[in-house]
């Protein structure tokens, strides 16, 4: 279980301006879109790409649905952390409201993608998100949009005591 306290320490490092095409940091060791020691996670590795944030990812058999294919709530779970990296460079922790994902293709086991995002809009404490997933030949496989609201650091120690 990762330690909020430990979590916590990391943010300073974590939301602040990051250098394009550098590895952003995961959001903490176990967490299950990006976290390095989860096993069963997807271990995505996300890099800013200007404003917004770019991942390559490949869903292996541990995220299969349909025979061959990636299930539908894996992608979405690979997506919906994708977006947790934009909160780095908003630089305030966020959580998800509302996410919605449009399946254009299936999204095959062991082919690599290109998944990118970016913010559309912040009007107050909603930040307004888009996202896709693209084959290797710029083929659009999924696109996405999400709204997360902001939230304080009482948000995540709600509830833990
Ligand atoms: C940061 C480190 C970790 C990052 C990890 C990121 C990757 C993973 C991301 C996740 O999986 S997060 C986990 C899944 N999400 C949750 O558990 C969130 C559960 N929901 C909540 O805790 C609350 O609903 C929430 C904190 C999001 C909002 O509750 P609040 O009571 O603080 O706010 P409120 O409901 O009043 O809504 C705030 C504003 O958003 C607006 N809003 C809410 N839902 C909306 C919606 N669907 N569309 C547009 N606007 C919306 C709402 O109208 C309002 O607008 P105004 O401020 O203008 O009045």
């Amino acid at each position: 279980m990762t330690d909020l306290k430990s979590m916590l320490a990391t943010w300073a490092e974590k939301f602040r301006p990051h250098a394009e095409g550098v590895d952003l940091p995961p959001h903490h060791e176990q967490c299950l879109g990006c976290g390095p020691d989860n096993p069963h996670g997807h271990h995505l590795q996300v890099r800013r790409y200007g404003d917004g944030v770019v991942a390559e990812h490949t869903f292996d058999n541990r995220h299969v649905g349909a025979p061959g294919i990636a299930h539908g709530g894996a992608v979405a779970t690979v997506i919906d952390d994708l977006y947790g990296f934009l909160l780095y460079l908003v630089g305030a922790p966020a959580v998800t409201r509302q996410l919605t994902v449009d399946y254009r293709a299936p999204v095959m086991i062991g082919t690599p993608y290109r998944m990118e995002a970016g913010v559309t809009n912040q009007e107050g404490r909603k930040l307004f998100l888009a996202a896709s997933l693209t084959d290797r030949d710029g083929f659009l496989v999924a696109t996405s949009t999400a709204v997360f609201v902001t939230v304080g650091v009482d948000h995540f120690t709600r509830g833990t005591q």
